[in-house]
């Protein structure tokens, strides 16, 4: 994916320099190589080993029209959690069929959207949303297919602010006999819902496969209990995403079937034991997918030194176009583009332009001296960067470029200023 070519840095064969020349900074830039090499290693280990499987993208990771084409062609499902990524799979002419809806507060407007376009199936998040959207169904005189998102009670080893698979979590439906049976029952029983099973999803950027392999435990009792209790074989199971990537050297992450085997090879034996039918079984990752195949692209300003104390070069930037550092204290590295060969013989906190202190991009990063007009590339930043952009200070959120084989595609406009006051009113 990257080359190093005259002093200058190559993304896919394409100068990183020629691309900040050619659509400004700051500019995301996706490898679709690398997409394509990523989705390979999910069916190699996952869709392509086991039968009745499937993987959908979870695209809150990055949502843009282009994904969901590629995510068509490619095979794969989306798993969306607003209206906004589902209209944004409308209109990319998205197999509605291969939807599913995720979601702790799905709104009225939302679930009508999923319901009117026939979507696969919505991820039933709480009780209250179980008989909300009963209610939806017999309004409408219409059916859906649900899974039941579950919260397994295991602490994944991440960020406590990207964990979600704690009993104490606004997602999922308690694991409290006296709730989730009944929910069940009441699934099962519905006129409306085609109940297909159970959902977990307990963190993402995980780096060992521990926390899955806990949580599908409590997935082989509720199928068993499921069955004995009201004589019901559970159709679906999805395992969630979370699978962790590289950012730094300090990340060791691992392929996706070390993930995979231990919970299929599980699920198959318990399942024969059990007299159990098999159930097809899904996940649905956004980051492994898109983080290590984008990057971006900042030009430097201002370099400011502060005697014995340090050196911060600002980029045009900042956590406009990447809140991650400064909402999980997230690193990333990086290289300047266009002294790809010069010796690193400085230290400075990159930092961006917005009115917060903490608006660092990376701290402590080793570069030759930056100077004004230097482009910074920063990498594995394809993942909730441009998902989370914001406008903050008025920025414009930057354009997204694609590139392939040496050519590439603007596939999301930079945001004029006309397109930040366009809903505003005097
Ligand atoms: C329900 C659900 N599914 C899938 C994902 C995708 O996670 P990741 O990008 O870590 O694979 C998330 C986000 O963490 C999620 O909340
Ligand atoms: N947005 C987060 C992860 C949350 C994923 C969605 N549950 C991140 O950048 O790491």
């Amino acid at each position: 994916m990257f080359e190093i070519k005259n002093n200058e840095l190559f993304i896919d064969q394409c100068s990183t320099i020629e691309l900040a020349k050619k659509y400004d900074t700051p500019l995301y830039v996706y490898s679709e190589n690398k997409i394509v090499e990523n989705l390979k290693e999910i069916k190699d280990a996952f869709i392509n080993k086991y039968p009745n499987t499937h993987a959908a993208y979870a695209c809150k990771a990055f949502c843009t029209l282009y994904m969901c084409k590629l995510m068509e062609q490619e095979g794969f499902w989306l798993d969306v959690v607003s209206g906004g990524e589902l209209y944004t799979a409308i209109k990319a002419g998205f197999p509605m069929e291969h939807i599913e809806f995720n979601g702790n507060n799905k709104t009225r407007a939302e679930l009508e959207l999923a319901l009117d376009n026939n979507i696969g199936r919505i991820v039933v998040d709480n009780v209250s949303e179980l008989y909300f959207l009963e209610k939806l169904c017999v309004e409408k005189n219409t059916t859906t297919k649900i899974l039941f998102r579950i919260t397994p009670n295991v602490s994944a080893d991440t960020h406590e602010y990207i964990t979600t698979g704690k009993k104490d979590s606004k997602f999922g439906i308690p694991l409290d006999d006296e709730i989730v049976y009944p929910a069940i029952k009441y699934a099962i029983d519905s006129e409306v819902f085609d109940f297909l099973g159970f959902h977990f999803h307990v963190g993402s950027q995980l780096h060992d496969n521990s926390t899955h392999v806990a949580a599908l435990e409590v997935i082989l009792n509720l199928l068993k209990d499921t069955k004995e209790k009201f004589g019901y074989d559970v159709k679906d199971f999805n395992m969630g995403g979370g699978f962790g990537i590289k950012y730094t050297d300090a990340d060791k992450p691992i392929p996706i079937s070390e993930f995979v085997d231990p919970v299929m090879e599980k699920l198959i034996s318990f399942c024969e034991e059990n007299n159990l039918k098999m159930p097809a079984v899904s996940m649905e990752p956004g980051r492994f997918i898109v983080g290590e195949a984008g990057i971006q692209l900042y030009t430097i300003g201002n370099i400011k030194e502060i005697p014995g104390i340090r050196t911060y070069a600002a980029v045009d930037g900042g956590m406009t176009d990447n809140v991650r550092p400064g909402l999980y204290g997230a690193k990333y590295e990086g290289l300047i583009a266009n002294k790809a060969e010069e010796e690193k013989d400085a230290t400075v906190y990159i930092s961006g332009k917005c009115c917060e202190s903490t608006d660092i991009i990376i701290k402590d990063f080793k570069c030759p001296q930056p100077e004004f007009g230097d482009i910074l590339a920063v990498f594995s930043t394809g993942a909730y960067g441009y998902s989370m952009a914001n406008n903050y200070n008025k920025n414009p959120i930057p354009a997204v470029v694609v590139v392939k084989d040496g050519e590439s595609k603007l596939i999301v406009k930079r945001q004029s200023y006309d397109d930040m006051i366009m809903n505003e009113v005097l």
